[in-house]
């Protein structure tokens, strides 16, 4: 399969948006411990044009080098010679992208992404009730009641990456990982930010509602 589709021009794109969007997310605490990943779809949607940029995995995400991201193909395999290892999530980003046709997906790791993931755990999804940022996700409707799907964690990430694929819900642009973290997607990097932002005030929301009600 040839890559010669994707311009270097692309290539360099992707990889100041993902440095610029790992800088902020950084700078939030979002990546404690090395965890998070985040990628950018390249290239079209045609088997063989289809790559996207992500980053290496295992690397300090508060820090930027000339060695934080790499080209991957459908199958989350290096498309350019290179020693860095793609995410080791890398196989779950792939199946998003299958499922939803997205340009984006931002992966974190937060206390309350965790916390909520586990409150919820037996009903499989947390449930929002009217609340305004609903509106991030592009949903209008009036009092609109959503229900954010939680898959459980395994250690094989192939496993996870089937479960993620088939539990994705037409309306909600992210999926929780059972304490282990959000990922959330969109058209591009700025939809999948503004996304994973509303994830996470509504996580923050869900969970102290639930103290309050304690
Ligand atoms: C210490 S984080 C454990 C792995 C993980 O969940 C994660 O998000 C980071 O993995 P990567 O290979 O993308 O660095
Ligand atoms: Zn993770």
């Amino acid at each position: 399969m040839s890559f010669s589709a994707i311009t270097l021009e692309e290539k360099q794109q992707a990889f100041a948006e993902l440095r610029e969007i790992k800088t902020l997310l950084s700078s939030r605490g979002w990546f404690p411990g090395t965890s998070g990943n985040l990628s950018i779809r390249v290239g079209g949607f045609a088997p063989e044009q289809f790559a996207f940029a992500v980053t290496a995995s295992g690397k300090d995400k508060s820090i930027n080098t000339p060695s934080d991201f790499l080209l991957v193909d459908q199958n989350g395999k290096a498309i350019e010679a290179t020693s860095l290892k793609p995410s080791a999530e890398t196989l779950i980003h792939c199946e998003i992208y299958r499922a939803t046709g997205a340009g984006a997906i931002f992966h974190v790791h937060t206390v309350f992404n965790n916390v909520i993931s586990e409150w919820y755990a037996e009903r499989g999804s947390v449930p929002i009730d009217g609340v305004e940022l609903i509106k991030a996700f592009n949903i209008w409707d009036e009092e609109a009641q959503i229900e954010i799907p939680i898959v459980p964690n395994y250690a094989d990430i192939p496993r996870i990456a089937e479960l993620v694929e088939r539990s994705i819900l037409p309306r909600i642009p992210g999926i929780l990982i059972r304490k282990h973290g959000i990922c959330a997607w969109g058209a591009n990097a700025f939809e999948a930010k503004r996304h994973l932002e509303a994830f996470e005030f509504l996580f923050e929301y869900a969970y102290r509602l639930a103290v309050l009600k304690k």
